[in-house]
């Protein structure tokens, strides 16, 4: 058996599991390994953390990805590797579009490929597309939260800042070409900004794996630039149980 190089476990120390709950934080990930039965600290090594958990006689491993395409693209390969075939992404999101409110829930069915990390995978004509399935499970369980859920388009960018369009305190720059990026995307009916769906998609549906991505609204950024951290933490403990039950539903039908 080898050990993997970045996660620094062997395919024994996942049990079997074929589903993988991958939050980027990995401070998120024993909150979500504690959702399921059996939740059990595997390893911890840079940015991933691993827990292994139960659902029926179904073993699942959360492991975080770090923030990113490079980082995500480590873990997801390394997963693979050790047999998993199903992701199941779980983050925070900044919303674009007016209607949106924090607290809200978005999953993302398809990527605006602004990350450098999914052209290693495929080219750029090749489209950031979640698995329907992934995504089907993930729809009906933010749904039955009661709470406003929106489907769609995300722009997944390898910076939080420029490729943003954040207009930070220190350079207050933002390079021409991508100036009015956020305006853009509005305009193209993209819902939000995160940082590691383009990757995760592009990587998934080339390889032959199934992806789908949830993430909870922390930031509208057309009406404020700083998030409520008491708001943050409702809204993440929402969307890690969303990402559960749209494991549940996918493992025992
Ligand atoms: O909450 P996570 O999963 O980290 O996701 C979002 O938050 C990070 C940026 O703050 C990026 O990783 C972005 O995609
Ligand atoms: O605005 C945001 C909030 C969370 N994560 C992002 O990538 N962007």
């Amino acid at each position: 058996m080898t050990k993997m190089f970045h996660l620094g476990v062997e395919k024994q120390d996942l049990a079997g599991a074929t589903l993988a709950i991958i939050p980027g934080d990995p401070g998120r990930v024993e909150k979500i390994a504690q959702l399921m039965s059996e939740p059990t600290f595997i390893a911890s090594h840079r940015e991933f953390t691993l827990y292994l958990a139960s659902i029926g006689e179904h073993k699942v491993v959360v492991c975080s990805t770090g923030i990113g395409g490079p980082s995500t693209s480590i873990a997801v390969e390394e997963l693979a590797q050790l047999g998993v075939t199903k992701f199941l992404r779980v983050g925070t999101t900044g919303a674009i579009q007016p209607h949106i409110r924090v607290g809200d829930i978005i999953v993302t069915n398809g990527a605006v490929r602004l990350d450098g990390a999914s052209q290693h995978f495929a080219p750029i004509a090749y489209p950031a597309v979640a698995d329907f399935h992934c995504t089907t499970a993930l729809v009906n369980a933010a749904n039955a939260t009661g709470g406003d859920v929106h489907v769609g388009i995300t722009a997944s960018s390898d910076t939080f800042y420029p490729g943003q369009e954040r207009y930070d305190t220190y350079s207050g720059y933002v390079r021409k070409t991508l100036q009015g990026a956020m305006t853009e995307w509005q305009k193209l009916h993209v819902l939000n900004f995160e940082m590691e769906s383009a990757t995760l998609f592009t990587m998934c549906a080339s390889l032959g794996l199934q992806a789908g991505c949830v993430a909870g609204v922390i930031i509208n950024r057309s009406q404020q630039e700083i998030p409520n951290e008491s708001l943050i933490a409702a809204t993440e403990k929402k969307v890690i149980q969303v990402v559960v039950s749209a494991a549940k539903a996918m493992l025992q039908g």
